[in-house]
């Protein structure tokens, strides 16, 4: 059977460039002045480009390559014909196009595209005439020089698009860094080259004229301006720091330019994602657009770009680190989040976190190099909560307190003893800080047996150990301490509680070894209320006053309150109050 060709139904392709593709219909300018930029390339360097408006009609002059009658017939007949690839089909790096569906944009916004051409390599003017409803006419026309005039009248709804202020508009925001001469109607569309290539009489004269062009740009006064290069995509351009702190989730977008044509204003994933601080204007010659020249293909080389980019910004952040404190301590003010996230993968990072970052500690704030000097065995905790609640108590007695509470913390502070052994800076174990606490005079320990009995029977069902200590603070009356291990053994017994006998006998083999850590009531022996309830004789109110201890302990270290530990408080204060009104010798 003899094969037959694919048939094209032009309007269904217009549609789907139309809505499907672009963002917008005006990209149809960025295509014809690139399919102009492309001719004046492939006939050589240095060329014109003129854009006359007016009257709902556009033309786009050239002086480039231009098409002979047969390359019309090929080229501009066929969608998806492209001169630009090579033999074997990739595209040729020096052009602007690749796909050969760009001519259609026009199609947008015109229901006809006339394209009057003469090649430089010979042969009479050609003008081709193709419709939006799928057909074409190819005729003789007058023509002079080489080089190619595409004409579009607006189709009724797009006048708006061809007019000359818009036009003039698209031109400047895709085309001002193109390397040919492109005027409007006349006027030249600014031209001096990428911004960040110019020549300055000084660095200071450069550096202001970066912050114009950003404030311009994004509308803001960068913190700071690092220049990028990166040659294997032929990639130049600048980043600017942005001076106001942001969501590291927010999506950073940049301004990119291929071969100097505006690509898009908001291109998101040119730099790696924990560098959401900075902003960049780029241009690059070998990166991929997508279809839609509306982002950038995601490729190999796009990868080691974000990397390399990545590079120069963890360069100039060391970089300031060693010659300019004051600014990195600026900057770390803005922008610590993203630090404390480089730092995760990065050790250069990771010491300039160690080395300026201040965190909360129980001596106040400093940053982590300088904690450990005053407390090489301190601790730290991994949640803000438990660091609130113990760290006046470790602040006391000595034990040094860091709060790594927050995002990252944790991991950076463990990632700290990767890079030296000799750091100690260890997780906190709450249970551990009773070994600290100054035990009683034997004495007095011995006299208040009965009453740590009675004060035991009262908190007995809520799971926790009852002991009496001296330590500072004097003012805290009792501390509820949690070990992890007593957390775990608080979830093995409740799960032992529900399951079956053989899964009890498992569990209760599990927790056998280590019976005895279980979370902690310490009454502080130095706090005058405390000492009074602990010397309450046996017909006093011990079960209602241990119990509220034990609930003022747990409510003032922020611990989650179990129904039954509600039902304590309750009933303590009610106790509390019976007492309060009615005291024993009232009873009688
Ligand atoms: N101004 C022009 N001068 C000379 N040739 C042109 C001109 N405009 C278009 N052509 C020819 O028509 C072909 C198809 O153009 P079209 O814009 O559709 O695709 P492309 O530029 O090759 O690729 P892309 O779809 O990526 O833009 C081009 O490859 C080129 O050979």
């Amino acid at each position: 059977m003899a094969e037959q060709a694919f048939q094209v139904d032009l309007r269904g392709v217009v549609d789907l460039l139309s809505r499907h593709l672009y963002a917008s219909p005006r990209v149809y300018l960025r295509e014809l002045l690139q399919n102009a930029v492309d001719a004046i390339t492939a006939r050589g360097d240095g060329g014109r480009v003129a854009i006359e408006t007016g009257g709902g009609v556009l033309r786009v002059h050239d002086d480039g390559i231009g098409l002979t009658e047969d390359e019309v017939h090929t080229l501009l007949a066929t969608i998806g014909r492209s001169s630009k690839r090579d033999e074997l089909g990739f595209a040729r790096h020096d052009f602007l196009g690749q796909f050969g569906i760009g001519l259609l944009s026009a199609f947008l916004v015109a229901d006809e595209i006339e394209v009057v051409t003469r090649s430089a390599r010979g042969g009479a003017g050609v003008r081709w005439t193709g419709l939006s409803g799928g057909s074409y006419r190819v005729e003789p026309a007058e023509r002079d020089e080489p080089g190619t005039t595409v004409t579009l009248r607006a189709r009724p709804g797009s006048a708006e698009l061809l007019s000359p202020p818009v036009v003039a508009g698209l031109a400047r925001t895709y085309g001002s860094l193109l390397p040919v001469e492109l005027t409007v109607d006349g006027v030249p569309v600014a031209g001096d080259g990428p911004v960040w290539r110019a020549a300055h009489r000084d660095p200071a004269g450069r550096r202001r004229a970066l912050e114009e062009y950003c404030e311009e740009l994004f509308g803001f006064t960068p913190f700071d301006v690092v220049d990028l290069d990166v040659p294997e995509a032929g990639l130049t351009g600048v980043a600017f720091v942005l001076p106001h702190p942001v969501a590291p989730s927010a999506r950073a977008a940049h301004r990119v330019y291929l071969k100097r044509m505006l690509l898009a204003e908001n291109v998101e994933g040119l730099l790696p994602d924990w560098a959401f601080f900075a902003r960049c204007v780029v241009d690059a010659g070998e990166l991929r657009p997508t279809a839609s020249r509306e982002a950038l293909y995601e490729d190999e080389l796009l990868e080691s770009v974000r990397d390399g980019l990545g590079e120069i910004l963890r360069q100039w952040l060391v970089k300031l680190a060693e010659t300019d404190p004051a600014a990195l301590d600026g900057f770390l003010g803005l922008h610590q989040l993203g630090v404390k996230a480089m730092a995760l993968h990065d050790d250069d990072m990771l010491r300039i976190v160690d080395r300026w970052l201040d965190y909360e500690t129980s001596a106040g704030p400093m940053t982590l190099a300088e904690f450990r000097r005053r407390h090489p065995d301190g601790r730290f905790t991994t949640s803000v909560d438990e660091f609130r609640r113990l760290s006046a108590v470790a602040g006391a007695q000595g034990v040094g307190l860091v709060n790594g509470g927050y995002v990252h913390d944790p991991e950076i502070i463990e990632r700290l003893r990767g890079l030296d052994p000799d750091i100690r800076l260890g997780r906190l174990d709450a249970a551990e800080l009773t070994t600290t606490f100054g035990t009683l005079d034997p004495a007095v320990e011995l006299a208040l047996r009965p009453f740590l009995a009675a004060a035991q029977r009262a908190v007995e069902r809520l799971g926790c150990e009852v002991v009496v200590r001296d330590f500072d603070p004097a003012s805290l009356p009792a501390l509820y301490l949690t070990s992890r291990d007593a957390q775990f053994q608080d979830e093995l017994a409740r799960a032992r509680d529900e399951a079956d006998e053989l899964w009890a006998d498992v569990l209760g083999a599990v927790g056998a070894h280590s019976v005895a850590d279980r979370a902690q009531l310490v009454l502080n022996h130095r706090n005058p209320l405390t000492r009074r309830i602990t010397a309450l004789g046996a017909d006093g109110p011990v079960e209602p006053a241990v119990q509220a201890l034990y609930g003022q302990a747990l409510l003032l270290g922020h611990h989650p309150l179990r129904p039954a530990d509600t039902a304590v408080l309750n009933r303590s204060f009610i106790g509390l109050l019976e007492w309060a009104v009615h005291p024993p010798e009232a009873r009688e």
